[in-house]
């Protein structure tokens, strides 16, 4: 199914990529894990954005894979604030596929919340100072 994609203006875009044969599985589906492994990135870039500190992931909730992802797909991964907490930011991936270079009819392939935890030298959690509105 074709939408328009929302985040087509690329203010959101944490991360785009080409998903390439070694990503496949015999089938020629491109693999969960390496869709999971391009979000956990692109929710990692925003975070570290936004807390302007370095964090790791603490968890990944609600991942639903609605379509499959083909070799030759642009991928693209777009993130937005679900939560901010004292040391935590929850982060909504949506990661959104090209298939026609020459059209900019997009589809929602995956989607899930991946919560980053901002870290010191010490690997201590830190608290995030909220952002001025
Ligand atoms: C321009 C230059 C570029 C530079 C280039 C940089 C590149 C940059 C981008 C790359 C980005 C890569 C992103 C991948 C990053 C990893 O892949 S990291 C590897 C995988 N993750 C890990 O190894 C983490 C292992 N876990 C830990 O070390 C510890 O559990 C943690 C995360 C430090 C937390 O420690 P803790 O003692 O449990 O902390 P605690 O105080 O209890 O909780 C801290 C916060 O976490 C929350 N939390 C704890 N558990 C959970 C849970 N299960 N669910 C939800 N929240 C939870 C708490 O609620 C709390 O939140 P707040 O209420 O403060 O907001």
């Amino acid at each position: 199914m074709i939408t328009k994609n929302p985040y087509q203006d690329n203010r959101h875009t944490s991360l785009r990529t080409l998903a390439m044969p070694a990503d496949s599985n015999p089938s020629g589906d491109i693999f969960g894990g390496w869709l999971m492994s391009q979000m956990d990135i692109a929710g990692g870039f925003y975070a570290r954005q936004l807390s302007k500190s370095r964090v790791v992931t603490v968890a990944v909730e609600a991942m639903t894979f609605h379509l499959p992802v083909f070799v030759g797909d642009e991928v693209s991964c777009y993130c937005e604030t679900e939560r901010l907490g004292r040391t935590s930011i929850a982060v909504h991936v949506e990661t959104w596929v090209r298939r026609d270079q020459l059209s900019d009819d997009s589809i929602k392939v995956t989607e899930a919340v991946y919560t980053y935890v901002a870290i010191d030298e010490d690997r201590k959690p830190i608290p995030i100072k909220k952002p001025e509105s």
